[in-house]
């Protein structure tokens, strides 16, 4: 049997969160005053036009680039009271990544990709989270096959699978399906939801594809660097008809 927790736990959130690039001539809001929760074990897709300021959020939230103000944290930790060396250890600990172009090492086979996050930190892998993991992204007969021997789809589950063997507070996915053709997306986003589904797992995907955001709990709409709408239990239907409704207030605007 499993019992619900009563109230869910936020395993990231951001708080009056502004980013300005530049200044002067050259300043950019990118984003300015966003405060959201990413509740744990739930999967959430952020969309917006481009420039809106999705890359520069997933990027302040996941400890890759600074905020001007605001506060970010990654469970209870509050990252701008971190120095450096404990930014690099929060990043290697408690986050997952996943980008468009599946950033492998070339020279590694499958299986040591997956495990060189830990074989850096110099933790030991938990061999049945790892078997559970490699049965999950179906990769059990490619583990030895280094990335130009697998197809996108494959190295993208490569990549999904490094992020998810640290069994991270949260994976930020930046576009994970922006270089696969539809069958192999469709796949790496199977994975996704399997692994929020049966591990628990808190995933933070960025997409422009309605088709992708489907597999969400929760849809973030962002416009001009702030977020303007969100959708629960989304269909790839519902995200487009909410789409074409900010093209229109875009053109009159
Ligand atoms: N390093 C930078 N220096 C200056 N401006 C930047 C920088 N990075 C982003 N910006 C600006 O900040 C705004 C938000 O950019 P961001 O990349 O977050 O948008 P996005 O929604 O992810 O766009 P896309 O869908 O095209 O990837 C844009 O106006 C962009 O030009």
């Amino acid at each position: 049997m499993t019992t619900e927790p009563s109230s869910p736990r936020t395993a990231a959130r951001a708080v009056d969160l502004t980013k300005i690039y530049g200044k002067d001539d050259t300043r950019v809001v990118a984003l300015g005053g966003v405060t959201v929760e990413f509740t744990a074990g739930r999967f959430t897709a952020i969309m917006g036009p481009s420039g809106s300021g999705k890359s520069t959020l997933m990027h302040c939230m996941a400890a890759l680039d600074s905020s001007t103000s605001g506060q970010v944290y990654i469970g209870d930790t509050e990252l701008s009271g971190l120095n450096d060396k404990e930014l690099t250890k929060l990043r290697r600990d408690k986050i997952g990544f996943v980008f468009q172009a599946f950033n492998l090492i070339p020279t590694l086979t499958a299986k040591e990709n997956i495990t060189l996050p830990l074989d850096i930190a110099g933790s030991s892998i938990d061999k049945e989270w790892f078997d559970n993991v490699i049965a999950t992204v179906g990769l059990a007969d490619r583990l030895g096959h280094k990335p130009n021997q697998l197809s996108g789809g494959q190295q993208q589950r490569v990549a999904c699978a490094r992020a998810l063997v640290s069994k991270p507070e949260i994976i930020f996915a930046d576009e994970p399906t922006g270089n696969l053709d539809s069958r192999s997306g469709t796949e790496v986003l199977s994975f996704l939801r399997r692994s929020v589904r049966e591990f628990g797992q808190t995933i933070v995907m960025v997409t422009h594809d309605p088709n992708a955001a489907a597999y969400s709990d929760r849809v973030l709409f962002l416009a001009d660097g702030q977020i303007v709408d969100e959708m629960a239990d989304p269909t790839a239907e519902k995200v487009l008809e909410r789409m074409k409704g900010f093209d229109a207030v875009g053109q009159q605007a």
